[in-house]
């Protein structure tokens, strides 16, 4: 409901874009090293798990936050958290990300992160998504999206800084970037 809303309301992306539109120049110097974990619900169930093989070296992170793992706060936060442990663990070369939802592997940004919310907030949710790209295009392990289910948007962002993309064959599956549509328009960066 709160995404029809916001798509209703074109002002409120549109506020938000001009808003991160104006600091896209120093978006870098934006980013953390580290994200704190301040805003995470620890009553919330984890939205990543991660299995990691020993033997073979490879992580497989599952993305499990229902209904479409869209991209929150929340939601980047754990990943950011998740990629920097499995990068601080030398024996860890490989990442295979993954949905455990049915049919969507990420509906991209949350959009009820970008609808009548603080410019503070607005603020700390596009750091980290500049950290959740930034953080996997530059990871040294290989990284791999295993792309099963619908991917718009800024799903389609993750899946792009991965190293390597490997998609359900499946025509109801989408993937590619949609923020004409939408009223977004990707600052610099
Ligand atoms: C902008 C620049 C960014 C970065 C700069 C750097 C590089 C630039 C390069 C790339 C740019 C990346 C751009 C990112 C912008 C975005 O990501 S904006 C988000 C765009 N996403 C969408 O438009 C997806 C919309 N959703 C869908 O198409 C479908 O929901 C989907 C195919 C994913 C699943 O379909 P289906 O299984 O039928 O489920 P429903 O449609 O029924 O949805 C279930 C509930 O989930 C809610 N929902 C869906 N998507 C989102 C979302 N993105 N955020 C929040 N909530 C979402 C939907 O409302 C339903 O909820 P309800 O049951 O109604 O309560």
């Amino acid at each position: 409901m709160a995404l029809r809303a916001a798509l209703r309301s074109r002002s409120g992306l549109s506020g938000l874009l001009s808003q991160r539109s104006s600091c896209s120049s120093d978006i870098r110097m934006c980013v953390s090293p580290l994200l704190v974990p301040q805003e995470r619900n620890y009553s919330t169930p984890p939205k990543i798990r991660v299995e990691f093989d020993q033997s073979t070296g490879v992580a497989v992170m599952h993305m499990q936050s229902p209904p479409v793992n869209s991209l929150s706060l929340d939601f980047l936060t754990e990943l950011c958290i998740s990629v920097e442990k499995l990068e601080m663990d030398k024996s860890c070369r490989g990442l295979i990300i993954t949905s455990a939802q049915p049919k969507v592997f990420s509906a991209g940004l949350d959009i009820t992160e970008m609808y009548g919310k603080s410019p503070e907030h607005c603020g700390a949710f596009w750091r980290s998504v500049q950290e959740m790209w930034l953080k996997l295009y530059g990871s040294n392990m290989v990284t791999i999206a295993a792309i099963n289910g619908s991917s718009p948007a800024g799903g389609c962002l993750m899946a792009m800084t991965c190293d390597y993309r490997i998609m359900a064959d499946n025509p109801r599956y989408n993937i590619g970037l949609n923020e004409t549509q939408l009223g977004i328009v990707a600052p610099f960066w």
